[in-house]
């Protein structure tokens, strides 16, 4: 008799994480998995720990206590599974203002062990993907705000991450780009890739995500699928964990 198979780990689990910052409490006991093939939103007013908490997944800040593990390796221990498996757009794309677009998505495929024709094959449908084509040549340091968060994004997608870390994506987009990215976010998850998307745009959730957590000082306070009717259930869910304790103003 064959042994049952032993199901897979999520492609992200966060185990009881904690780390402060400025000697305050940024991110508090927060656990969260999440599954191939899903959009999880992550929302939270200013300051929540949302851009902490991704952070710590694309190990930019190491947690204080707990674990994050990547297809169920704590990528501490395995920085390249942790190279080939994420994606980041962290809130404000790093780039160079010397180099051009091509040269960002070369070295971008290096770090993460392309090289040669994949590399090659990898850069031009990135570029294809998402219309990159005639800004290919260009310096970064000419870009326009918008053209370089999509160059942030052609970066995180390059070597087809297992899971994508956005903070913040759509900063800075045309409504038309806003249109694309959330297409290409669906199609993504259609691939099975899973996805992470912090936002302060309750209507980009309801686009693209089927599952949000809210953070509120730094600790997870709703977790859960996106409801079926939506946009007004999302909204009120969110103010009310977001003015929970507040006082009134007279
Ligand atoms: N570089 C830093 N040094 C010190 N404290 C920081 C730093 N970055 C963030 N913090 C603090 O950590 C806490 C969480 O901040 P974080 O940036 O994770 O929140 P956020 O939810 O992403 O906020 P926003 O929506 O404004 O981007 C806040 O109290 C913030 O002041």
């Amino acid at each position: 008799m064959n042994a049952p198979k032993p199901a897979s780990p999520p492609v992200l689990k966060l185990e009881d994480v904690s780390r402060h910052r400025a000697g305050r409490p940024a991110v508090s006991h927060l656990n969260l998995s999440l599954e191939a093939g899903q959009v999880l939103g992550l929302l939270g007013i200013n300051g929540a720990g949302k851009s902490t908490t991704l952070a710590m997944i694309a190990g930019a800040l190491v947690p204080d206590s707990g674990a994050v593990r990547l297809q169920g390796k704590d990528f501490l221990e395995y920085p390249e599974l942790a190279r080939q498996a994420l994606g980041w757009l962290p809130e404000s794309a790093p780039t160079w203002p010397e180099l051009t677009l091509r040269e960002h998505l070369e070295a971008h495929g290096r770090l993460r062990g392309l090289k040669g024709d994949n590399l090659k094959q990898a850069r031009d449908a990135v570029v294809a993907r998402l219309e990159l084509k005639e800004l290919e040549r260009r310096l970064a340091g000419v870009l326009s705000q918008g053209q370089r968060q999509r160059l942030g994004l052609a970066c995180a997608l390059l070597h087809r991450p297992a899971l994508l870390v956005l903070d913040e994506p759509a900063n800075a987009l045309d409504p038309v780009q806003v249109v694309a990215l959330r297409n290409l976010l669906r199609e993504l998850a259609a691939g099975g890739t899973a996805v992470i998307l912090s936002t302060h745009q309750l209507g980009e959730v309801t686009a693209v995500c089927d599952r949000v957590a809210i953070l509120h000082e730094g600790t997870l306070r709703y977790d859960a699928p996106l409801h079926a009717d939506g946009h007004a259930a999302l909204e009120k869910t969110f103010f009310d964990i977001a003015m929970a304790g507040r006082t009134q103003a007279a």
